[in-house]
């Protein structure tokens, strides 16, 4: 929790604001209550005028109890719940660019996003990319990214992977090549060793045909391309199971059987995660160097302004934020192109793989 007293900077998460029409703005204050030490980065007048606000110019500055504390970035229009303006588009996609650079600064702990509306950022402000994932992937440096949907409230857990993100389905086939698959199961399995504490991770990889291609007569790019890579992955000696009929892969006694599910294209992935824990669903990015969680759902326009907007996925997302962070080593200042020496070196080898590491403290300079 924010408190006077002074949290620990470095512990703090920094939340954006996400498209001020949507929910996001509404989230944030009721995210308060669950007691995760989080800063809202966007336009304080978007928030609800119910809300206690305390400004501060860095994540770590202090609040007084239950203030949220926010860094003011001024957008240029009012909020309007359910309509997005062009006229903010620009300053939604400027905030998750401060904020990039604010925890690869080692200033926040991790990020978590409040969702954008791809279709608003693209038609207000020529946004290029299909959504954070993506653009977070390019502000990092180009790295190499997967989307993880991962439930935290049923059991087994739910974790997928979609091994194609946000291209129309036509093109998944052409899409699905060797290496795009590949690169999603080695983020996956470094993902749940790292970040999920998991030593020895399961993974099942999903057909993209119905029953996995029936040996080839429903389609052969599990024959072709899937199955000989998984058997070269097995010789390397990861775990990986498949290729697996996808309609049957997803129910309680399959789940037992991975830890992660990773899947041929989007709705593959994600319509098992929010079916199963669509308020306990959090998105996390994998493959970048800082932590970045958000809830699995979208903008809701069609829910914003009235009241109704559920903060289960945002806090499951900042807990998840959070507890990443304590097994991660902080991000180290030779990293930061321009950064300031604000934390102090971490070397990986100092960290307990999969537990609590303890947290080094601040650089006095
Ligand atoms: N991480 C992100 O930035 C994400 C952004 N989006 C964007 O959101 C926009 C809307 O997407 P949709 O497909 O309509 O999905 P959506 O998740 O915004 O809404 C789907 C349905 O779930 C309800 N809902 C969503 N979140 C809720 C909450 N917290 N509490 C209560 N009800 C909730 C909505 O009212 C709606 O009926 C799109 O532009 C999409 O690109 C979608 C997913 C993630
Ligand atoms: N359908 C999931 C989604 O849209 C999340 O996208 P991102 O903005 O987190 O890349």
């Amino acid at each position: 929790m924010p408190s006077s007293a002074g949290p620990d900077p470095v512990a703090r998460i920094l939340l954006t604001c996400g498209e001020p029409a949507g929910i996001g703005p509404e989230l944030a204050p009721l995210a308060l209550a669950a007691g995760v030490d989080f800063a809202f980065l966007g336009d304080p007048r978007h928030l609800p005028g119910s809300c206690a606000v305390t400004e501060i110019a860095v994540p770590g500055d202090p609040v007084p109890p239950g203030h949220l504390p926010v860094i003011r970035h001024d957008f240029p229009a009012p909020r309007v719940p359910g309509r997005p303006d062009p006229a903010n588009a620009q300053a939604v996609i400027d905030v998750i660019a401060r904020a990039v650079r604010l925890v690869m600064a080692g200033e926040a702990a991790a990020l978590t996003t409040l969702p954008i509306s791809k279709q608003a950022l693209q038609e207000g402000a020529g946004f290029p990319f299909p959504g954070h994932t993506e653009y977070l992937a390019h502000l990092a440096g180009d790295v190499p990214v997967a989307m993880m949907l991962a439930s935290t409230t049923v059991t087994p857990p739910c974790r997928t992977v979609p091994a194609t993100i946000h291209i129309p389905l036509q093109d998944v086939p052409a899409a699905l090549t060797e290496g795009a698959l590949e690169q999603a199961i080695r983020l996956t399995h470094a993902a749940l060793i790292r970040d999920f504490g998991i030593p020895a991770p399961r993974i099942a990889v999903a057909g993209l045909n119905p029953h996995a291609g029936e040996g080839g007569r429903m389609g052969d790019q599990e024959t072709a391309m899937i199955a000989p890579l998984l058997d070269r992955l097995r010789a390397e000696g990861l775990h990986v199971a498949g290729p697996l009929p996808a309609d049957t892969m997803f129910h309680a006694p399959a789940r037992a059987g991975y830890d992660a599910a990773v899947c041929a294209y989007h709705d593959q992935a994600l319509i098992p995660i929010k079916t199963l824990d669509f308020a306990g669903g959090v998105n996390v990015t994998l493959g970048l160097p800082f932590i970045r969680t958000s809830p699995d759902h979208g903008t809701a326009f069609d829910i914003a302004g009235k009241n109704l907007a559920d903060p289960s996925s945002t806090i499951a997302a900042l807990k998840m934020a959070a507890e990443m962070a304590r097994h991660r080593p902080l991000l180290r200042c030779e990293h930061i192109p321009g950064g300031r020496p604000l934390v102090r070196h971490w070397s990986e080898d100092q960290r307990t793989p999969g537990g609590s590491a303890p947290r080094p403290s601040r650089d006095a300079t």
